[in-house]
């Protein structure tokens, strides 16, 4: 037992915050401990999570993610767009584009820089899965789209979609006026959710453009959630209510989702900013 000095990195991708780690060489031995440690926006570091990059021999690295609560989530949108920034601005991988290792299977980024600085980053997200039993969410139906649910008390339109982890999609007229705090734990912990959810709520502003805030499973309402755009979106597609090309716009900025219908694969394109570096006293 001992006291050392870890290193971290603070960065966010619109807002939704993570504490990084680079377990290439630092050794974290509870993740989900040091999540709830470095999250604490008053006793800790203050972040929606924390994310370890590790090595992969299937992919030019491995991330890890955790919420707020300390529970694993299979894949972070925001977060891998931070990951391939982390990688290329400390040359562990030296090319733009990349391949990440994640609890939802293997995702090919493309960097785009600018005098050697990135400054948005493309995800392949891969295929978005709406069979019912798979997301997991309890149904008497195969998929769940545009299915009138009740939740608090109130009659919502809802959409089921997983990106590797599961979403909730319901639409609302506004969402700036939205008790997400009331609604967003009802849906979390409602029992049709076995795994739990991620649920976003959707304003449609037209056939380009959306409004959308997110409560996330293991770490409440955040400022962005990817994996949420790409659910949303699709949500949207599913519904007739956009084209395959949306701007999405969050608490914390813009992501852009397009939706490929031949390869039936989202890809999702944004921004990855770095805020500090720092480190942590760890006790092993
Ligand atoms: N913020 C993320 C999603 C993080 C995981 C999620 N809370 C879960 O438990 O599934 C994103 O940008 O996708």
């Amino acid at each position: 037992m001992g006291e050392w000095m870890m290193k971290f990195t603070k960065m966010h991708g619109c807002g939704n915050d993570y504490v990084y780690i680079n377990c290439l060489e630092e050794k974290v031995d509870n993740p989900a401990e040091l999540a709830r440690r470095v999250s604490d926006r008053h006793f800790g570091i203050g972040s929606d999570g924390l994310i370890l990059i590790c090595p992969s021999d299937r992919a030019d690295v491995r991330m890890r993610m955790f919420n707020a609560d300390g529970s694993e989530g299979e894949m972070c949108g925001n977060g891998i767009r931070c990951v391939a920034k982390y990688v290329y601005d400390h040359h562990i991988v030296e090319k733009t584009g990349l391949s990440v290792e994640t609890g939802a299977g293997i995702k090919q980024l493309d960097l785009f820089t600018e005098q050697g600085k990135v400054v948005q980053v493309r995800v392949d997200m891969g295929e978005p899965v709406l069979a019912a039993a798979q997301i997991p969410v309890v149904s008497d139906k195969a998929e769940v789209i545009g299915v009138p649910v009740e939740v608090g008390g109130k009659t919502w339109e809802m959409t089921c979609v997983s990106m590797g982890n599961p979403h909730a999609v319901v639409f609302v007229p506004d969402t700036a006026g939205l008790d997400l705090i009331s609604y967003g734990p009802l849906f979390e912990h409602h029992e049709m959710f076995p795994k739990r959810v991620n649920t976003e709520f959707v304003q449609v502003l037209s056939r380009e453009e959306i409004n959308m805030r997110v409560w996330e499973r293991g770490s409440g309402e955040t400022l962005a959630c990817g994996t949420g755009t790409c659910a949303s979106v699709m949500a949207c597609i599913l519904t007739g209510r956009t084209g395959h090309r949306v701007l999405v716009h969050l608490l914390g900025g813009d992501l852009t989702i397009e939706y490929e219908e031949k390869s039936n694969h989202i890809f999702m394109t944004g921004p990855a900013v770095t805020v500090y570096e720092g480190e942590i006293e760890t006790i092993r």
